[in-house]
């Protein structure tokens, strides 16, 4: 046996999301989200499942922060509902939504956690997809007035930013494929929401800097890895354009101030254009102190004429799957983030979602013996400190995630955590890995 050992400065988190775990979704004058009308719409969600109560994290929260504390994580990484500050997405403050934040945040601070805040996790007010939501300009404004709110709220508090979580979801995931709220099948308003978005995160970037917040601010993309099946060049483009589909299309905006032009030809080539307006690119571009990545799996594709949007397919060579039927890919992990590295530099990253479905099960005791889920994240870990010792600059990694929770449209069936959560009772019940995961950080590394 070897011991893989972490630097002492490393940071180890798990990570939530409001509409996940808060439930209370009328409660104290919470405004309706798009996920409230998305969830409620018949046939949406598996089994019409909904986040009205979810884990219940608006009551129970300081449960979970002993969770959290349990667990050894130096940081905790959720997210703030647009919707409990704005109801209406802009106008008046809701004090008792700011109030709701101002309990977890102390409660994190007196548990010895660092609290790094997603601003925006899918949960855009109601009241403003009425508007157009991310396709209306207008949104860019009020999320930058709704930022401003929290920066100088929590100035000094909080000390890691994260401006949206996966603009890819928000944009092809919930405007082109259509499976998440709004649920619109449009390419070319998956490319406006998607521009529109980084647009926004990068005007939140600038008032961040304009008002002096301290901390650290960046925003998180979802990575995927996707090689060719075979070295046919017809299998390569293929590759390349299902790769650039999650990764280019928000890093080289994010990091470079450029759309990859193979995709913007592509896409224009489908009838899509890119609506970039005078200093767009500028704004997308504002310097930031680090990178989240949430990286699940990848795989290999070729070219198949006519299917998709990028004429590919996925190819099936073996992996084992998780029950979301996802590849587990560790060493996806190690080349997703040597190639972050090999195209844009020595930006710190901090992996703010990695983390596995299985079935799971409360056993005798109120157990969960979740050896599956335990052995991706021991396969993950390892990869970690492979990235680590070649050199790239990953300074973080939060779980996904602490609880089993709403699963977006899979509703609650498919489960995530390293906590089980009984949806009857909500009570919260640590599983194997949860055990697996403290004791990594409690010895800075991992047996091998
Ligand atoms: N699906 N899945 C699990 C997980 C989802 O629950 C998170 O909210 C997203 O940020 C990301 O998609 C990953």
């Amino acid at each position: 046996m070897a011991k893989l050992n972490f630097p002492s400065d490393f940071v180890w988190g798990t990570a939530t999301a409001s509409y996940q775990i808060e439930g209370a979704y009328q409660e104290d004058g919470r405004g309706l989200s798009i996920w409230d009308t998305f969830s409620h719409t018949p046939g949406k969600v598996v089994n019409n499942d909904n986040g009205d109560v979810a884990c219940d994290s608006y009551h129970r929260y300081e449960e979970d922060v002993a969770l959290l504390k349990k667990l050894g994580v130096k940081a905790y990484r959720f997210s703030i509902a647009w919707p409990r500050i704005f109801p209406q997405g802009t106008g008046e403050v809701n004090e008792k939504g700011l109030d709701y934040y101002r309990r977890v945040v102390d409660a994190l601070l007196a548990a010895g956690i660092e609290p790094a805040v997603t601003l925006y996790h899918w949960d855009l007010p109601q009241a403003l997809q009425d508007k157009g939501g991310w396709a209306n300009r207008d949104s860019i404004d009020a999320f930058v007035k709704y930022a401003e709110v929290i920066f100088k709220e929590f100035n000094g508090k909080i000390k890691q930013w994260i401006t949206f979580n996966e603009t890819w979801c928000v944009s092809f995931l919930s405007n082109y494929i259509g499976a998440h709220a709004p649920g619109n099948k449009d390419l070319q308003l998956a490319v406006t929401v998607a521009h529109n978005c980084m647009v926004a995160h990068g005007e939140a970037v600038k008032k961040f800097r304009a008002l002096g917040i301290e901390g650290q601010i960046g925003t998180t993309h979802n990575l995927y890895w996707y090689e060719p099946l075979t070295t046919k060049p017809e299998d390569v483009e293929a590759a390349r354009r299902s790769r650039a589909y999650y990764n280019e299309w928000f890093m080289e905006p994010t990091l470079k101030g450029t759309y990859p032009q193979f995709m913007v030809d592509w896409y224009r080539s489908k009838g899509a254009e890119v609506p970039i307006q005078d200093g767009d690119m500028e704004t997308i571009s504002q310097p930031i102190d680090f990178i989240g990545v949430n990286f699940y799996s990848g795989g290999y594709t070729r070219y198949k004429k006519d299917e998709g949007l990028f004429d590919s397919e996925d190819v099936q060579v073996g992996f084992d799957k998780t029950f979301m039927d996802w590849n587990v890919y560790p060493d996806g992990l190690y080349k997703v983030l040597s190639w972050v590295k090999d195209e844009y530099g020595d930006i710190p990253i901090y992996i703010t979602e990695n983390g596995a479905c299985y079935e799971d099960e409360l056993a005798e005791g109120n157990r969960v013996h979740d050896a599956l889920r335990a052995d991706y994240y021991k396969k993950h870990f390892i990869q970690l400190h492979r990235l680590i010792e070649s050199g790239v600059q990953l300074k973080g990694y939060f779980a996904w995630s602490l609880l089993d929770n709403f699963e977006w449209a899979e509703g609650y069936k498919k489960r995530f955590g390293i906590v089980y959560t009984n949806y009857e009772t909500l009570e919260r019940h640590p599983k194997d890995s949860y055990y697996f995961i403290q004791k990594v950080i409690a010895d800075d590394g991992l047996e091998v």
